[in-house]
């Protein structure tokens, strides 16, 4: 078995060194929607990633996020049913969000320092995203948006799975501070549709889930106000995410549910930088997570090889 994956592990190695595959960022097609792109460029030796037989979704009712299904670009159907499948564990701590549960310190202290510096805020005082208009795009259970309500913002949480948005629903009712969040059962394009618009967009853990990152990079730069900024946490698409991520999170410790990530679905940050630029949308600061073993606390990092986040702008009119 240790040896199999080794070889496999190998076998993508002498993939992404191979001189064909020099250049990553023409290597993943989804970028490049219209565009053709030979299937040698796909992932050839990429072993198949087993996914779970999906629930699947019920059919859509007027008002959610299915109504426009055939219009929006960025909802993949199996992609939601694992999250539908699972809503009802979203505030289990030592359940299948227990990662993200985890990461939310590291990943909240990012977002305060550089929403902070970029709007001029003081990061010290206990609401510093007072005045703040923010949206969290593929909120889940909320386990974002409530701390960002906490640090002063008006907080708009954003979900295609209704199962989702009503567990949000409930826990933040618990306290009377993220009571006030704005949950709807929607997508980003709906949100684009409707004219809406933020100071800041955040999107953590929902970019690998989606049909068509480029164009989803796009509704979030549309739903960015002139001057404001965009968050976006994801998995990088390298080996040691392969081994990090997949290997090691679903088949070994059991973190998350088998078939939760599909490796040929991550991007790397180079291709994340590029996607946004072409939104209009520049990324100013880029930093990893990185796993402590030993208090098993998640810290900021350099190291962007396997879970990063990016903090990008919106240049200001005129
Ligand atoms: C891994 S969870 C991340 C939840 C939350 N952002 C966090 O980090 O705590 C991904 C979420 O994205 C949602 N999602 C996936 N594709 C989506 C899309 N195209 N539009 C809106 N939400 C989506 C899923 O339903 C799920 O709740
Ligand atoms: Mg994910």
């Amino acid at each position: 078995m240790a040896a199999k994956l080794l070889s496999r592990l190998r076998q993508l190695d002498t993939r992404l060194i191979s001189p064909q595959h020099q250049r990553p960022f023409f290597r993943n097609a989804r970028l490049f929607s219209g565009q053709q792109i030979p299937s040698s460029d796909s992932h050839p030796s990429l072993p198949p990633t087993p996914t779970p037989t999906p629930t699947p979704l019920p059919p859509p009712t007027a008002g959610s996020a299915g109504e426009k299904r055939q219009r929006t670009s960025s909802l993949k159907d199996h992609e939601l049913a694992k999250f539908a499948a699972i809503s009802d564990t979203w505030w289990d701590s030592e359940g299948p969000f227990k990662p993200l549960h985890a990461m939310n310190p590291t990943r909240l202290a990012f977002i305060r320092s550089t929403l902070c510096r970029h709007f001029s805020k003081d990061p010290n005082v206990p609401k510093p995203f007072e005045g703040l208009e923010i949206v969290d795009v593929g909120c889940g259970g909320g386990i974002l948006s409530e701390p960002l309500a906490r640090l002063g913002a008006t907080v708009t949480g954003v979900d295609a799975v209704e199962k989702n948005i009503k567990i949000a629903h409930l826990h933040a009712d618990l306290d009377p501070t993220t009571s006030t969040i704005d949950y709807v059962c929607t997508t980003a394009e709906k949100l684009v549709e409707e004219g809406r618009q933020f100071d800041a967009v955040m999107s953590l853990e929902v970019i690998e889930h989606v049909a068509d990152p480029a164009e989803f990079c796009k509704s979030l730069a549309a739903l960015t106000r002139p001057g404001g900024a965009v968050v976006i946490s994801t998995i990088n698409r390298s080996i040691r995410a392969y081994a990090a991520a997949i290997v090691a999170a679903e088949y070994i410790l059991h973190w998350l549910p088998r078939g939760t990530h599909q490796w040929s679905s991550f991007l790397t940050p180079e291709e994340l930088v590029m996607i946004l630029k072409r939104s209009s949308i520049d990324v100013e600061e880029m930093a990893g997570f990185v796993l402590n073993p030993l208090t098993g606390k998640w810290l900021l990092s350099d190291d962007v090889s396997v879970n990063f986040i990016a903090f990008a702008t919106k240049k200001a009119e005129g």
